[in-house]
């Protein structure tokens, strides 16, 4: 990795670009593709299928013969692991319910808020170059908590991991389609594949970016989670082969990955990098490891301070804080999708199994977005109830109001009753 010592703050902004292509060059592929499925439904779902997954799709929908052997063809060793994994993930997600809470801003002027579940969802489960089932959990547990009633859900693989946990999570319905075609049949709906109310899922750049497309039609998304990241801020106590494997396993998503390491010790980014280079020859996706490797840097930082601002700058998707003081830094971060403490809190086990969820916003969108939650599958409906003695203290207030507004009939729906109460 290349590191990079004392960088200036001015420099910042282009040392902590993503490697990502161009925004605008991504929709020019996508646009197209969103079109025509718009236009011509399944069979464009059959002709993008051919053309980008080399697959022959007879069947838009997952064969239920192919969903009914899937748990069969499991490792019970698999199958515990995915049963404990959501076990965990159901237990974090249960204590995101809200209980209803009735609240009287004035005598008789009662107000709350109902939680409800969206009714219909569309997950998105990567499959090109790697089956993430643990999408499956991370996107089906909260939607199975929030009590979405139809649960559709799109991915390019049928590897029966994925068929599995759609089923403990109570998937609806399973269509094997995938990139930016899937993400337009969940939006537009077509003669399979039912139109859902939001998306859910992250996804490669073409995924990403057919959901930040259709954002900007209305379609409801979750956030951009695009190519996974990792920054790691270390210091002397940190353990550079623990660091190195953090780093590639974010790296070995995809070409597009960035990892990122900060640290005020020289040596321990040359540590880091020594050992980093050893355990890459190892891995089996090592050319997509290297690429993003090579898209990524060690900073060499003037001391703590800078360190924060720096990460605070970057927003990482996730931030592993190998420092002696780590929960005391991550008071001070305010960008970041999940943060992981100390030395033994790899990244993988958020990606997989501890209970927090792993769909977060990359990009630099952890400024402004959090990741998926149970917020994400509920909306929030208010509900108010006053009392005529209630309207009698609160009236004057709102006919003011209005008044000077110059809504009369606003003022009048108030006053009419105002005047029966007399
Ligand atoms: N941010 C998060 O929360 C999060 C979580 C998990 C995974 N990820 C990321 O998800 C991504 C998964 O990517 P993936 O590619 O393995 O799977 P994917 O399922 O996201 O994308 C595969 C699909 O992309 C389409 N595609 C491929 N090449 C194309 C092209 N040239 N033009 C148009 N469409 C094309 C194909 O139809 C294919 O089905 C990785 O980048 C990973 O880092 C992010
Ligand atoms: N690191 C990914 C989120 O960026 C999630 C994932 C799934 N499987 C392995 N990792
Ligand atoms: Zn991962």
């Amino acid at each position: 990795m290349q590191i990079i010592p004392y960088p200036d703050r001015s420099e910042w902004p282009a040392l902590l670009a993503r490697p990502t292509q161009s925004m605008a060059n991504i929709e020019k592929a996508v646009a197209p593709i969103l079109e025509q499925v718009q236009k011509e439904g399944d069979a464009a779902l059959r002709a993008l299928a051919l053309k980008f997954d080399k697959i022959d799709l007879t069947e838009i929908a997952m064969p239920p013969a192919t969903l009914a052997a899937a748990e069969a063809s499991l490792t019970e060793e698999l199958k515990a692991a995915i049963r404990q994994a959501y076990a965990n993930i159901r237990k974090f997600h249960e204590t995101q319910y809200q209980p209803v809470q009735k609240i009287e801003t004035m005598s008789g002027v009662t107000c709350w808020r109902r939680s409800v579940g969206i009714e219909k969802v569309g997950l998105y489960i990567p499959g090109g170059s790697a089956p993430l089932f643990s999408t499956v959990l991370m996107l089906g547990v909260p939607a199975q908590l929030a009590g979405c009633k139809e649960i559709v859900l799109c991915t390019p693989s049928d590897h029966p991991a994925i068929l599995y946990a759609a089923q403990l999570v109570g998937v609806t319905k399973i269509f094997r389609i995938g990139g930016a075609q899937a993400i337009a049949a969940m939006a537009y709906g077509t003669e399979s594949v039912p139109k859902v109310y939001k998306i859910f899922g992250p996804g490669n750049q073409y995924v990403t970016a057919a959901k930040m497309l259709l954002a900007k039609e209305g379609v409801a998304i979750d956030m951009p989670a695009g190519p996974s990241e990792v920054a790691v801020y270390a210091d002397g106590s940190a353990v550079p082969a623990f660091v190195a494997a953090d780093l590639l396993s974010q790296a070995e998503h995809g070409a597009d990955s960035q990892v990122l390491l900060v640290s005020t010790d020289k040596k321990f980014l040359a540590s880091v990098n020594l050992t980093l280079s050893t355990q890459l020859e190892a891995l089996p996706r090592k050319e997509l490891a290297r690429k993003a490797i090579e898209n990524s840097k060690a900073i060499l930082v003037e001391d703590e301070a800078e360190a924060i601002d720096l990460l605070n700058e970057y927003a990482a998707e996730h931030l592993i804080l190998s420092v002696s003081n780590a929960e005391e830094i991550s008071e001070r971060i305010i960008n970041a999708g999940s943060i992981f403490l100390g030395n033994y809190t790899p990244e993988s086990c958020g990606d997989y199994a501890s209970g927090t969820n792993h769909t977060l916003p990359t990009n630099g969108h952890a400024r402004a977005y959090s990741g998926v939650s149970l917020d994400s599958f509920v909306k929030k409906i208010t509900v108010q109830h006053i009392t005529p003695e209630g309207l009698k203290a609160l009236g004057p207030t709102v006919e003011a109001m209005a008044e000077a507004e110059s809504l009369q009939a606003h003022k009048r729906a108030v006053s009419l009753r105002l005047s029966s109460l007399k």
